[in-house]
């Protein structure tokens, strides 16, 4: 039976992808899996158990990935999974930030008399608004996000820039050809009516907007943050709208010193609360996780690179070592040392680590035990793992 450890509530659609009969959810303390959404992994304790961390969503700021990485442990993301539900409400926000119908539908809900239809009408003037066509807005990050913003901002007729110095060829062919391409990200401050950012949190983001960004934007500018609460300075944000030089903030996660400022929208972390969004996330998270635990295969990971090799023979071996030279060929020397035929072989590295699956040709499970314990033993060599060939048709 494989243990499985969850956070946070995971859609049933994709947990229902893990069979009864093999799978036992939330019974160990000791899981070989764990699959959970924004829980703070950093403040529990990570078991030795744990092959594979699956985050049924895309940051990853939430799990200590190079804590993950030293202790031999795959961490998982479902990136774009739920990209069109942070888009649909980033549009959303702009709407709202140009049209104050909040405070027209809460005004007429307090208005009484008969009269009601006349009163609407005397007084719809306080709630006229602006609209977003023919303004420029201002993409931080062309992900899976920020692309689907930009196109769709261009389509509702707003002139877009786009800064992303690391954007991947996938996504870039995505990009109407119609969103000018900024050269420095101080082009957007400096140019655009709205900005919107959609980078991950990393040591070099955090902060990327901060008090001398906001100053080199316009006065009437407003500001979106649906990436991650540190990537902006909340209190440079305060401040300059307080000196009314920023027009206004959006944000999608709570701060305390947020709340109760005119001009600043907070929102309850609710990016990727579709059901949609929550239903794709958890089957692709679930099912990355669950092809990893019984073939060893790795897809969609964000510290270890993508290794694929059908799986034909009665076992597998899989090894997690420091990219270091020489590695393979001590693996390979210790299989051949204990008589074992390797049916096959694939190995791949990223950055300092790799990870090699090797399919032999052998039944005999004193001889594999023999020649894990030897490849335990061996220096830089992280984690050893035996699967034996189920019936499953991957
Ligand atoms: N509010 C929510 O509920 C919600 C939901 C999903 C994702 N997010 C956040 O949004 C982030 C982006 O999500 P995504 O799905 O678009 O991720 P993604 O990985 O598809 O895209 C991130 C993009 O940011 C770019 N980037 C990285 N550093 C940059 C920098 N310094 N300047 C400019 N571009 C930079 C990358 O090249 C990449 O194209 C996630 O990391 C997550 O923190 C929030
Ligand atoms: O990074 C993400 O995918 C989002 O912030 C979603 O977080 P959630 O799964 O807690 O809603």
């Amino acid at each position: 039976m494989h243990q499985i450890k969850t956070f946070n509530a995971i859609a049933p659609e994709g947990m229902a992808r893990l069979e009864k009969e093999k799978y036992a959810i939330n019974e160990s303390e000791q899981p070989e899996g764990i699959i959970l959404r924004s829980k703070k992994l950093q403040e529990s304790e990570l078991p030795d158990s744990v092959l594979g961390v699956a985050r049924a969503g895309t940051g990853v700021n939430n799990i200590p990935v190079d804590l993950c990485t030293e202790k031999g442990i795959v961490v998982f993301n479902t990136p774009g999974a739920n990209a069109n539900a942070v888009k649909e409400l980033v549009l959303m926000s702009l709407l709202l930030s140009v049209r104050p119908v909040i405070r027209g539908i809460n005004w007429l809900q307090q208005v009484t008399g008969s009269d009601v239809e006349e009163q609407a009408e005397a007084h719809k003037k306080q709630f006229a608004g602006r609209e977003l066509e023919g303004k420029k807005l201002g993409v931080i990050g062309l992900g899976s996000i920020g692309a689907m913003v930009a196109n769709d901002a261009y389509r509702l007729g707003m002139e877009v820039m786009g800064y992303d110095p690391y954007v991947s060829v996938d996504t870039a062919w995505s990009i109407s050809r119609r969103v000018h391409r900024a050269k420095e990200i101080s082009e957007i401050f400096t140019s655009c009516d709205f900005i919107t950012v959609h980078v991950p949190l990393q040591e070099k983001t955090f902060h990327l907007i901060g008090q001398k960004e906001i100053a080199m934007m316009k006065n009437s500018a407003q500001l979106f943050n649906f990436a991650r609460s540190e990537i902006v300075d909340n209190s440079a944000v305060i401040e300059a709208i307080e000196a009314d030089e920023l027009a206004g903030f959006t944000t999608d996660f709570a701060d305390e010193k947020l709340l109760h400022h005119d001009h600043i929208t907070v929102l309850p972390h609710l990016g990727a609360s579709t059901a949609e969004a929550e239903t794709n996330s958890a089957k692709i998270a679930v099912r990355t996780l669950k092809k990893f635990i019984e073939t060893g295969v790795i897809k969609r990971s964000v510290n270890f690179p993508p290794v694929e090799m059908a799986f034909h023979s009665p076992y597998r071996i899989t090894i997690i070592n420091r990219n270091v030279p020489n590695m393979l060929g001590q693996i390979s020397a210790v299989i051949a040392d204990s008589e074992i035929n390797i049916d096959n072989m694939i190995n791949r590295g990223r950055d300092d680590y790799a990870y090699t699956l090797v399919d032999i040709d052998e039944n005999d499970e004193r001889k594999i035990a023999d020649v894990v314990e030897k490849l335990r033993a061996t220096d830089d060599i992280i984690r050893v793992r035996v699967i034996k060939k189920e019936e499953v048709p991957y």
